[in-house]
């Protein structure tokens, strides 16, 4: 379990981060998500000891985290490999620069290439990966030391659609394995592995989006209809909080409380409706996130 508590960051006199407090359970895969500028890469290295924040807690299992920095992986949002060097050599210096233990990460290196899709390529010069390659050995080089909590910093937002799903497929199959923290702008990719979002906003968290989308569900109903003129009557005399209607004919009802679909099924039924389609409205996390962030 990861913890972070009431974590306040300044650089250069200017509050990064303000009482930043979250938790992590192991085996999650949580997303840091954040507008430009939020403080995500900032919290990120506080998490990793690169930066050292000045008040505030970061625990691993109960103890300070910087005692735990070689059960951490870290992807930093821009790799610095050196273009001469092949992929096996890029792992090997990076790990002797981390002080990693020579001959355990030596003896690990083949088996991480392979892991993150890269054995083939092990004799490659990093000049002559593709954008996805290259992240995909950032990880290799994040995992080379089979850290218990891998933190990955916006490791998907540069590459084009086919070296995005090739790093998604790695981060699913990884998240089965490790505890993730991942931050990412690109929040339809995140849906694809995050069991959990944490929203930052100008240094401060702003909220969960799970708690958002457990206290909307149920309180949306999206319905199609066929007799319009009908329908519009009918729902005036209704007990909906709200209705709006989408398009001629979708409209989306809102209730105070949370709405029984079989009930509002039955009224309808009795109303003699012509109803195409009636479901529950599941929000995205797109459309919570920008609500969560948005200054108005
Ligand atoms: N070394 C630094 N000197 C001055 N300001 C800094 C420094 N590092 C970060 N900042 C500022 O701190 C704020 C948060 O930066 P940070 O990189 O943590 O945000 P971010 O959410 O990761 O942004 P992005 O999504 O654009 O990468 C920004 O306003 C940034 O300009």
């Amino acid at each position: 379990m990861i913890t972070v508590e009431k974590l306040h960051k300044t650089i250069k006199k200017r509050k990064i981060l303000s009482d930043v407090t979250f938790s992590v359970a192991d085996g999650e895969c949580v997303g840091l998500l954040g507008p430009n500028g939020a403080g995500k890469t900032t919290l990120l290295k506080c998490m990793t000891g690169i930066l050292q924040h000045e008040q505030g807690d970061i625990t691993f299992n109960s103890n300070p985290i910087v005692q735990h920095k070689k059960n951490i992986g870290y992807l930093s949002q821009h790799t610095d490999f050196k273009p001469w060097m092949t992929c096996e050599e890029s792992l090997f210096f990076f790990g002797k620069l981390s002080g990693l233990d020579k001959t355990f990460f030596k003896g690990n290196i083949s088996a991480v290439l392979e892991e993150v899709g890269l054995k083939d390529k092990e004799n490659y010069k990093v000049e002559q990966l593709s954008g996805g390659m290259k992240q995909r050995l950032g990880i290799a080089q994040a995992i080379l030391h089979q850290p218990l909590l891998l933190i990955l910093d916006e490791p998907v937002s540069a590459l084009d659609p086919i070296g995005r799903n090739e790093v998604k497929k790695l981060i699913a199959r990884l998240k089965k394995q490790t505890t993730i923290i991942i931050s990412t702008h690109i929040l339809d990719d995140a849906s694809e592995f995050c069991d959990r979002y944490i929203i930052i906003k100008d240094g401060m968290i702003v909220g969960n989006i799970n708690d958002v989308l457990q206290k909307s569900y149920r309180k949306q109903i999206l319905v199609k209809t066929g007799n319009v003129p009908q329908t519009s009557e009918a729902l005036k005399s209704s007990e909906f909080e709200h209705v709006e209607w989408l398009s001629p004919n979708t409209f989306l009802l809102t209730g105070a409380e949370e709405l029984d679909l079989k009930k509002v099924v039955n009224d309808f039924a009795a109303k003699e409706m012509d109803i195409t389609s009636i479901a529950f409205y599941e929000r995205g996390i797109e459309e919570i996130f920008l609500e969560m962030v948005s200054d108005t």
